[in-house]
């Protein structure tokens, strides 16, 4: 195993690191809300009851029955059952609250008129029907529909408990560098980590459930397949940072011909971030190997981490977004170019590979594609980062 591979193009890489997941999914299974949320729906969501299950007063007011005036005589609030009404009576209503059986009316509070015990007012049919949402047994939403926080609301609302879907990936970080510090200021040639604090959110946000980071680790190779041991362990996927290219302490192409993984992607295709590589271990767990420059390990999790584990959990490919160019962009050769660019299509100062404050004001990276430039005002791809 060497890093001096042909690079692969970005956008084959991104579908490549994809099916590498998709293949890979675990199969479905019932699984809480917390944990089926960031997958797919792997069978439909169907109502197990009426929705709404009874009729339910949309407005607080008097629930009426016969001709009036009414004569006031009992209330029902959200969570009763109330007893059925008789000609000539009113009932007060809190919205939600069942309907009682024969109310043929509500007349609102703010419409209604009270006098000795009586009440007058506009009454209308001011509750939502059983069923009216859906009714027991209906389809709510086809399998393979994204699960997202109102897709949970959803199943909640509609009895259900778990969701069938494709289980969590559990992720970890592994730092490696000697040059790093945990703590303090960068000083004598040492710099602070800002990998291992900042891409195990990334992970959570791609639909990981990401563990605290390991490491900094130490630049020998023993260290680093003891370090890659340790996370493959108990992790579908590890992230390492740092040492994917062939510097004196580079371990991480050895390392991983050391545990026997192989090669998915061998470097890619697209400037700042080309070192990164996707290696899958003999027990079909993920190794991903982000650069060690922050903005380029970025730049892998969203090339190849983020689209591996849109698959891992059953999702398609993530869409890019579209942002319109304000200025432009020039190219890089054969190369697709990521360049850092705000909402409004502006490029941002500070976007150097080792830096992280541009990245930290952007909407996300244009994509300038192989042999190509970003002409101002041009609509182009926007891969966006996990959880920004
Ligand atoms: N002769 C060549 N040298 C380099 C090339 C090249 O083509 N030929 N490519 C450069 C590119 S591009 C990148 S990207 C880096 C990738 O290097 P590694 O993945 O091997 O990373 P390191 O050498 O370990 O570190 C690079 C750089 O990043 C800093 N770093 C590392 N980890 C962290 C961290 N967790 N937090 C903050 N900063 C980190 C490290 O101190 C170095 O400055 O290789 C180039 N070299
Ligand atoms: O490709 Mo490196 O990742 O430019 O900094």
């Amino acid at each position: 195993m060497t890093g001096t591979a042909d690079p692969m193009n970005w956008a084959e890489a991104r579908e490549t690191a994809w099916a590498a997941g998709y293949a890979a999914r675990p199969a479905a299974s019932e699984l809480p809300f917390g944990e089926a949320v960031g997958s797919a729906l792997a069978a439909p969501l169907v109502a197990v009851s009426d929705l709404p299950a009874f009729p339910t007063s949309a407005v607080d007011g008097w629930a009426i029955a016969g001709s009036g005036p009414w004569r006031i005589d009992g209330a029902v609030l959200a969570g009763q059952v109330p007893q059925a009404m008789k000609p000539g009576q009113a009932v007060k209503i809190a919205t939600g609250a069942q309907v009682p059986e024969g109310a043929e009316g509500i007349i609102r509070l703010e419409h209604s008129k009270v006098e000795d015990e009586l009440v007058d007012g506009p009454a209308a049919r001011e509750w939502r029907e059983p069923g009216e949402e859906a009714v027991l047994g209906e389809e709510l939403l086809a399998a393979g529909t994204p699960i997202s926080p109102p897709v949970v609301g959803l199943a909640a609302a509609a009895g259900h408990a778990t969701l069938p879907a494709h289980a969590k990936p559990a992720a970890r970080v592994v730092v490696f560098g000697d040059e790093l510090l945990t703590s303090g200021v960068s000083r004598d040639g040492r710099v602070r980590d800002s990998l291992g604090p900042m891409v195990p959110h990334m992970l959570t946000a791609a639909g990981a459930a990401a563990g605290p980071s390991i490491g900094p680790v130490e630049d020998t190779l023993e260290a680093h397949v003891a370090a890659l041991r340790e996370a493959l362990a108990d992790a579908d996927l590890v992230c390492t940072t740092g040492g994917t290219m062939v510097g004196p302490v580079d371990h991480l192409h050895a390392a991983l011909a050391e545990i026997g993984a192989e090669y998915v992607i061998n470097t890619v295709a697209v400037r700042p971030g080309f070192p990164m590589l996707l290696a899958r271990t003999e027990d079909g767990k993920f190794i991903a190997g982000l650069p060690g420059n922050p903005q380029s390990a970025v730049i892998a999790v969203v090339s190849l981490v983020a689209p591996l584990l849109a698959g891992l959990r059953g999702l398609p490919l993530p869409p890019l977004a579209t942002v319109h160019l304000a200025e432009e962009v020039p190219g890089r050769g054969g190369f697709t170019h990521l360049a850092l660019v705000d909402r409004a299509g502006h490029r941002l100062g500070h976007h150097g590979s080792a830096m992280l404050r541009g990245l930290a004001n952007a909407a996300g990276f244009a994509v300038i594609g192989p042999e190509s430039v970003g002409a101002a005002g041009a609509a182009v791809e926007l891969a966006t980062v996990p959880g920004v």
